[in-house]
C-alpha cells in the first residue's frame, strides 16, 4: 500500500524494519540462519512459513527480545543499539501468552498501550481520545468497564489490538492476529489495519492463514529453517497461504474456502 509518506523521499528511504542477515541462537540451535526482512514506510507485509520456520522469532528478534549473533536491524533508520523511540512502535503478542490471568478491565489494559507515550504522567485528554477512539475500531467500547478475565478469545485479542494501536504507532507488529478468532473478528481486524495503514503505518504481522487480511498485503516473505525461503507479491498470495512451500494441492481439492475459514493449522 502506497502511504503519503512516500512522496518524502527522506522518509522513504528509511524503511521502519531493516534486517539484515539475521542470525539468532535459541538454547543450543541457530533457528535464524540469515533473514533478511524488510518493511517500508505505509507498506504491510504478512511473515508465513510452517510450524518451527522461525517466525516468531524473528519478530521478537526486531522487537530486541532475542538478540542477533549476526547481522544487522535498523528501525525507521537508527541501528537497533541506538534506538530509543519505542512509542512509534506497537506490538500484539501472540494471544495465549498476553493479559491471561490480569486483574484488569478492559479501558485499563488498553491504557497500558499509552504509557510509552504520556511515560508517568497520569492520562491527558489526548490519551483518553486514543483509547476511546482504539475501543470503538476493534467494537470493544461497551465493554470497556468489564474485567478482561471475562472476555472470550477473540474479544481478548481485539483488546490486544486495541491496547497496540492506542499507541498510535507508526509501525504495528502483530503475531498471528488471526489465531482463534471468528470471521467476524479477521473483518474488524481488516478494517482496522485498513484504516492504520490509510494512515501511513507500517504493519509486520506472523499468519498462517491470509483470510480477510489477503487484500490489504503487500508482499509475503515465507521462511523456512530459519531463512527466507521467498518474498511474494499479492498475486501469488492465494496459493501461498494454502501452500506456503509450494506443495501442490490434491486433484480436486477445493482451496478456496480455506482461507476464509479462520481455523488455523
Ligand atoms: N526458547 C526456545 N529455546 C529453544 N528453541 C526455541 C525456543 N523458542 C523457539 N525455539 C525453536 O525455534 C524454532 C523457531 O520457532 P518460532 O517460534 O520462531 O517458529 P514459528 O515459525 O513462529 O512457529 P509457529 O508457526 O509454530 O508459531 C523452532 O524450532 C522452535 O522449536
Amino acid at each position: 500500500m502506497g502511504s503519503p509518506q512516500d512522496s518524502d523521499p527522506a522518509i522513504a528511504a528509511d524503511p521502519a524494519i531493516a534486517l539484515r542477515d539475521a542470525h539468532a541462537v535459541l538454547g543450543a540451535r541457530e533457528v535464524l540462519r540469515g533473514v533478511d526482512l524488510t518493511v517500508r514506510r505505509g507498506e504491510t507485509v504478512a511473515l508465513l512459513g510452517a510450524n518451527g520456520s522461525g517466525k516468531s522469532t524473528t519478530i521478537r528478534a526486531v522487537l530486541g527480545q532475542v538478540p542477533l549473533t549476526d547481522g544487522t536491524l535498523e528501525l525507521f533508520g537508527t541501528p537497533f543499539r541506538r534506538f530509543r523511540d519505542w512509542k512509534r512502535l506497537g506490538y500484539v503478542p501472540q494471544r495465549s501468552t498476553a493479559a491471561a490471568g490480569v486483574p484488569a478491565t478492559v479501558r485499563e489494559v488498553v491504557s497500558s498501550g499509552r504509557l510509552a507515550r504520556r511515560k508517568l504522567r497520569p492520562l491527558g485528554s489526548a490519551d483518553k481520545d486514543a483509547v476511546e477512539r482504539s475501543l470503538e475500531l476493534v467494537g470493544m467500547a461497551d465493554r470497556a468497564k468489564d474485567p478482561v478475565d471475562a472476555l472470550s478469545g477473540g474479544q481478548h485479542q481485539r483488546v490486544l489490538i486495541a491496547r497496540a494501536l492506542a499507541g498510535e504507532p507508526e509501525l504495528l507488529i502483530m503475531d498471528e492476529p488471526l489465531a482463534g478468532v471468528d470471521l467476524a473478528s479477521q473483518q474488524v481486524l481488516a478494517r482496522t489495519l485498513r484504516e492504520q495503514v490509510g494512515k501511513g503505518s507500517s504493519v509486520l504481522l506472523v499468519l498462517h492463514e491470509l483470510g480477510p487480511l489477503a487484500p490489504l498485503i503487500d508482499r509475503a516473505v515465507v521462511l523456512r529453517d530459519g531463512r527466507v525461503e521467498r518474498v511474494e507479491n499479492p498475486d501469488q498470495l492465494h496459493d501461498l497461504a494454502c501452500h506456503p512451500h509450494g506443495d501442490e494441492p490434491a486433484p480436486g481439492a477445493e482451496t478456496a474456502p480455506k482461507i476464509e475459514t479462520g481455523s488455523l493449522t
